[in-house]
């Protein structure tokens, strides 16, 4: 997927253009970006803006929709209306989600929309947007109106989908008991996505939550779906923000919301695959992902439950999480041991059919025999990690696949290996259908 950010250079990373890099990588998508002005800012101060010029913002612009598919547009900092003009003549026919940040002033006070480019904001930008979010204060700005009792965030929020934009979203309202809440406005309902308060003044937020949003929104979630996405998304963010300059705090997502990301990614498209039913064994399959150097079956994470065979279709059943799984994740662990760099398995229904393919496509395949297998090793428990050593021992390279033809009781089974689940899903692509 690829999608495009348009708006500032910050070049403390913390928003803006390089914060947006930093968002869409972790969620595995490929980032493409205009940058609109460039600014001089750190986590404590805010210094001068140099807004790029109309010919070169347009030739930015043309370049990429010559050359890519683009499944979603993110706009933030515009600066002045010559800018606004451009983008809105480039973008104003595309039927693509587009996600409208509007800011106007930086967390630490620096101008972000000249104030003369306000009323072009208005006119160009805002009827682009399949979502725009502004927080309270920008909401508020926008609509030229302070909420109160009697103008609710609902009466603001209409005033800014009757400037042009189809769904708003008002974010952090501060409510009673350390609430915080976003209030949306979609064509022809409302609601509000409300949550706990986490005290710590951040820097890049409202990026990260536009970010996720046109992220959801290009894999086709709904408006909602979306919404609710980007709130935990941003929440993550927060909850993870560093002390990395000497201002205020630099938001960012964990890695293991990144581990999650791409074996989620992974299991959507292996229950994709034509007829992967036919590979699913009798005990079903898990697919895990590591994090570096794990120690256990808890620093995999797999699925909590299996993804199970119905009839011709293939279902998840269970959440992933780590020391979700028992078995794949033994076998993985056994594998990275040797090879650290493996990180990735799943477990696939032992078939001739398949272990021909697997030699045809020159991937190197371990094996081993369970009635082989000491007497021990059977006590113990410990048939996984006595198999998988056996495997590795007897193969030259790092194996791709290990399988066993199954003992009395016991299944036959393969297991795929790769570095991500990425490159577990080439294999399985290789040796499946
Ligand atoms: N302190 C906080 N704790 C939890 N969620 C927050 C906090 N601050 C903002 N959010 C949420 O983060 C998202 C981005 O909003 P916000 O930070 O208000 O944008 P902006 O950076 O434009 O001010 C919203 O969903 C908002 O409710
Ligand atoms: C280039 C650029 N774009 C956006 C923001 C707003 O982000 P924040 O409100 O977190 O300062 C920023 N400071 N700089």
């Amino acid at each position: 997927m690829n999608i495009l950010s348009i708006g500032g250079s910050d070049p403390s990373s913390g928003a803006g253009i390089q914060s947006d890099i930093r968002m869409f990588s972790a969620l595995n998508t490929y980032t493409l970006t205009v940058i609109t002005a460039i600014t001089s800012q750190n986590t404590s101060n805010f210094g001068i803006v140099e807004p790029v010029s109309s010919k070169m913002l347009k030739k930015q612009l043309e370049s990429l929709f010559l050359d890519f598919k683009i499944d979603g547009i993110k706009i933030g900092m515009v600066y002045n209306s010559k800018i606004i003009k451009v983008i809105y003549q480039q973008l104003n026919k595309l039927k693509i989600p587009i996600v409208v940040d509007p800011v106007i002033k930086s967390t630490t006070g620096g101008k972000l929309l000249e104030i003369n480019a306000v009323k072009d904001f208005k006119k160009y930008i805002i009827p682009l947007a399949t979502v725009i979010t502004p927080n309270k204060d920008e909401a508020e700005f926008l609509s030229k109106t302070k909420i109160s009792r009697k103008n609710t965030p609902k009466i603001i929020a209409k005033k800014i989908q009757d400037m042009g934009a189809k769904n708003v979203v008002i974010t952090g309202i501060e409510g009673r008991n350390n609430k915080i809440s976003d209030f949306v406005l979609e064509k022809n309902t409302k609601y509000v996505i409300s949550g706990e308060k986490i005290s710590k003044i951040n820097h890049g937020s409202g990026c990260n939550h536009s970010a996720a949003i046109v992220y959801s929104l290009a894999k086709k979630k709904s408006i909602k779906e979306s919404l609710y996405f980007a709130r935990k998304f941003t929440y993550d963010s927060i909850k993870n923000a560093k002390k990395i300059g000497k201002g205020v705090l630099i938001t960012d997502i964990q890695s293991e919301d990144k581990i999650k990301e791409d074996l989620s990614n992974a299991i959507n498209r292996f229950t994709e695959i034509k007829g992967i039913y036919k590979n699913i064994p009798e005990c079903q399959t898990n697919f895990v992902f590591s994090k570096q150097k794990p120690k256990s079956t808890k620093d995999v994470l797999g699925i909590s439950g299996r993804i199970v065979k119905a009839e011709k279709r293939v279902i998840v059943a269970g959440e992933l999480k780590y020391g979700g799984s028992k078995h794949v994740a033994t076998a993985l662990l056994s594998m990275n041991k040797k090879y650290p760099q493996i990180c990735s398995a799943i477990n696939l229904k032992y078939q001739k059919t398949t272990i021909s393919k697997i030699k045809k496509s020159k991937l190197i395949v371990g094996s081993y025999d369970r009635s082989l297998e000491p007497k021990d090793v059977k006590i113990k428990g410990s048939t996984i990690k006595w198999g998988i050593n056996f495997a590795i021992k007897n193969s030259k390279n790092i194996p791709d696949v290990i399988y066993h033809k199954g003992d009395f009781g016991k299944e036959p089974m393969i297991i795929v290996f790769g570095k991500t689940p990425e490159n577990v899903l080439k294999k399985i692509l290789k040796i499946t259908g």
